[in-house]
């Protein structure tokens, strides 16, 4: 080796856990065993121990795909201080930004993360910051020249006191003056800092309040005249490091690609190729970092950690792209919504770590431009000169382009001496029509034809071949907000219940890339998983109906209380939470929040994600497309102060319709129990307490339905909602009836 220093960039190391490897072991057999256990009773019993088997069915194979996914955790411990010793020079990095909509995200926050981008520790002339904006908003793009402005004071600021956060409303939010420093000089220049921070917030909030930043002339004259999906392709150099030097800015540019009603736009995936393409005309650089518009960088080191990562000795040749978790900033107390995937990571996402690699996330993402160009790990060390070639020919029109990506295939850099000499060829490529003809989006880029572009883009990478790797340093590299109250949460697990069945439901179904690509078998699993979430509704709607009918129409799908069997479902019940329980306890989570995560599972299964289900019909049967809907954000949790937070919230949204069903139709059951208008069970045998106990449970489990249910305002379910379901829950009664009467 030529450099003396053989110290590792970073070490895989593995996490013991004989304890839970047990517990899901257990699990597991007396899952197995409930199933022989119904499949040698089927005769004697009726529809109800059928449906009861084919959903437990379902469940033990999810319980296998999460065994499998779990057990081999890893962690990678990275040492960003080395790599400055071993690497003489660090390459460069593209950092993309998307937004889409200056309501839902608003442009400061989208200024936040671009400012905290533009300052993390790196050498600042290796990088280049693209904002690819889909609301083709022009404040937006004032929001952004002002924001370079501020950034001229902000980035050395931070890199002169070794500032930790670097998106300046965390950073004024959080710290106290009195945190970098105490000399004179420093509280002087936080002072300043702090001003002009301001000054740029309110510049920002009145052209937000006037809607319209200035006269749309001059530098704005492009966005006069636009329509959001009607406009042409607007780029533009908010500033550009000429120096080439070290202390300068990195590059800022500003994209809003071409639209046109007639022409698909892909929407992130569409927007994610744009990037790709332009930044691969201007900057080239090898890697390319992506996050979303609220996900500031909260741990300047992050790309430091990412090479440590992805310039170790083999990476070039085995692992495709460092995945951060998503970690979300101002989670409120227990989670309630379960939406900061806090277990998710520490046990499935190390485990898949373990594996062939985390799955792509869509964001807190760096890339290798040559893999995202389609490249295979086979191919990559000696290049070979034919396939790039073939690779090429579907890259478009684009010469330009072609030629870049030539350079980034065989792992050349070039560096455009004018940023603005590119201009012209990148709005050729940010065309609406520019892909026609190509490979973009089906074997090269970002992945068409889902809602979650993110892990369809992963899964294929996966199959070439690739390794990823998971990197979790401390503090969060990235932090993101999660969407808070009821409707914008449900919006968006529908939306990716959505995506994930369109990935399972194409040729893009992991079961074919593993048995015709390269994915590897547990990986498989591990697809199989999480793409099977929107099916999940389906299973556990009959299952949460089975105990109602039973008490409804005096029959049963649990063994009776004298059976030896029934131990084996209440173990099944106690073993589960104890080891979910443990699972959070460990993690450092409360037990609220586990019990709002077990709520909140059952809850988003049965109405989010049931619509996703049904929207995934609806499209392959070809009666509706389905759309990406962009999530609200917000800067300040309002609510974390609010005593009501956490509170359930509803909307007219038919999302909460099947959970609303549910609720009344245990209620009904228990009503009928408890008055005792059971009809005569029919074989002797009628239901039991165990039927009622699993209609308590799910009461209790839909208790923020039942507080909807008397609740006002926007913590009350619609009464047009409570209508229909009151009708859905009659007809369901009516239906059980019919069954005894025949
Ligand atoms: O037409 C569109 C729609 C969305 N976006 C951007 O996509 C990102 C993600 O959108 P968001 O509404 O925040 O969705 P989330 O569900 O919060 O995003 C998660 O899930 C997505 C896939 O469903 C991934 O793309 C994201 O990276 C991941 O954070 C945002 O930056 C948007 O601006 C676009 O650029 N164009
Ligand atoms: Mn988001």
């Amino acid at each position: 080796m030529a450099n003396p220093i053989s110290l590792p960039l970073y070490e895989k190391i593995p996490h013991k856990n004989t304890l839970q490897r047990a517990f899901d072991t257990l699990i597991f057999l007396l899952l197995l065993s409930l199933l022989i256990y119904r499949l040698l009773f089927l005769n004697n019993h009726g529809l109800t121990w059928l449906v009861a088997f084919l959903c437990e069915s379902w469940f033990t194979f999810t319980w296998v795909l999460i065994i499998s996914s779990k057990w081999n955790p890893v962690e990678n411990k990275t040492y960003p201080d080395r790599l400055l010793q071993r690497v003489p020079e660090l390459p460069s990095v593209d950092m993309f930004v998307t937004t889409a909509d200056p309501v839902l995200e608003p442009p400061i926050i989208t200024v936040n993360t671009v400012l905290s981008l533009l300052a993390i520790d790196y050498p600042s002339h290796k990088l280049a910051c693209y904002v690819s904006d889909d609301g083709c908003s022009p404040i937006t793009y004032y929001s952004l020249v002002e924001a370079s402005k501020f950034a001229k004071l902000w980035v050395p600021f931070c890199k002169k006191y070794n500032i930790h956060v670097r998106a300046p409303f965390r950073y004024f939010s959080t710290n106290p003056q009195t945190l970098g420093g105490s000399s004179s000089d420093f509280q002087q220049e936080w002072k300043r800092m702090k001003d002009e921070y301001e000054r740029l917030s309110c510049k920002i909030e009145d052209a937000v309040h006037k809607s319209v930043p200035c006269d749309l002339s001059g530098d704005f004259a492009e966005f006069s005249n636009v329509e959001r999906k009607n406009h042409p392709a607007i780029i533009k150099v908010i500033w550009e490091n000429k120096t080439g030097l070290l202390g300068g800015l990195p590059h800022l540019i500003y994209i809003s690609r071409e639209k046109q009603p007639k022409h698909p736009h892909h929407y992130k995936a569409g927007a994610m190729n744009v990037l790709a393409r332009v930044s691969g005309l201007m900057t080239n650089a090898p890697y390319m970092l992506n996050v979303d518009c609220d996900m500031f960088v909260n741990n300047p080191k992050a790309a430091l950690h990412a090479m440590c990562l992805l310039l170790s000795p083999n990476s070039e040749k085995e692992i495709a792209y460092a995945q951060f978790p998503q970690v979300f900033y101002d989670g409120l107390k227990d989670d309630p919504y379960a939406n900061q995937f806090v277990i998710f990571y520490e046990y499935l996402g190390r485990g898949i770590a373990g594996l062939q690699g985390p799955l792509y996330g869509g964001t807190g993402c760096f890339h290798r431009r040559k893999v995202i160009y389609s490249l295979s790990p086979n191919n990559v060390d000696p290049v070979n000169e034919k396939l790039i070639e073939s690779i090429l020919l579907n890259f478009g029109s684009s010469t330009e382009l072609i030629n870049s990506a030539a350079k980034a295939l065989k792992g050349k850099t070039n560096t455009v001496a004018n940023l603005r000499n590119s201009i012209h060829a990148a709005n050729q490529v940010s065309s609406s029509c520019y892909e026609y003809g190509t490979s973009w989006g089906t074997t090269v880029g970002w992945r068409y034809g889902s809602t979650t572009e993110d892990i369809h883009t992963g899964l294929m990478i996966h199959k070439r071949g690739w390794r990823s790797i998971f990197c979790t340093p401390h503090p969060p590299a990235f932090l993101g907000c999660a969407p808070s109250g009821g409707p914008a949460a449900a919006t968006q697990l529908k939306r990716w219940a959505t995506g994930l069945l369109e990935i399972l439901f194409s040729k893009s179904c992991p079961l074919f890339a593993t048995l015709f690509g390269k994915l590897q078998f547990r990986q498989c699993l591990a697809y199989l998983w999480i793409l099977t979430w929107g099916m999940r509704p389906v299973f556990e709607l009959c299952y949460a109906a089975l105990p109602a009918y039973c008490i409804i129409t005096n029959s049963h799908f649990l063994p009776k209380v004298q059976e030896p069997t029934l131990y084996i479902l209440v173990a099944i019940f106690v073993i589960y939470n104890i080891s979910t329980l443990s699972e959070y306890l460990r993690a450092g989570e409360s037990i609220r929040a586990w019990w709002n995560n077990q709520r909140m599972s059952r809850i988003n299964t049965m109405n989010a994600w049931l619509f996703g289900f049904l929207s995934v019909i609806l499209k392959l049967l070809g009666i509706s497309e389905t759309v990406f809907e962009v999530t609200q954000k917000d800067q300040s949790n309002d609510d974390a102060n609010d005593v009501e937070a956490g509170r359930f919230t509803f909307d007219g949204s038919p999302i909460f319709l099947p959970g609303t069903t549910i609720l009344l139709v245990h209620l009904t059951a228990l009503v009928v129990t408890l008055l005792k208008w059971q009809p005569p069970p029919s074989d002797g045998h009628g239901s039991g307490l165990g039927e009622v106990f699993c209609s308590v449970y799910l009461v209790i489990w839909f208790w923020p339905f039942l507080k909807g249910l008397v609740g006002k305002g926007r913590h009350g379910i619609p009464l047009s909602t409570i209508w229909k379901s009151a009708a859905l829950a009659l007809l369901f009664v009516h239906l059980c009836r019919r069954t005894t009467m025949d």
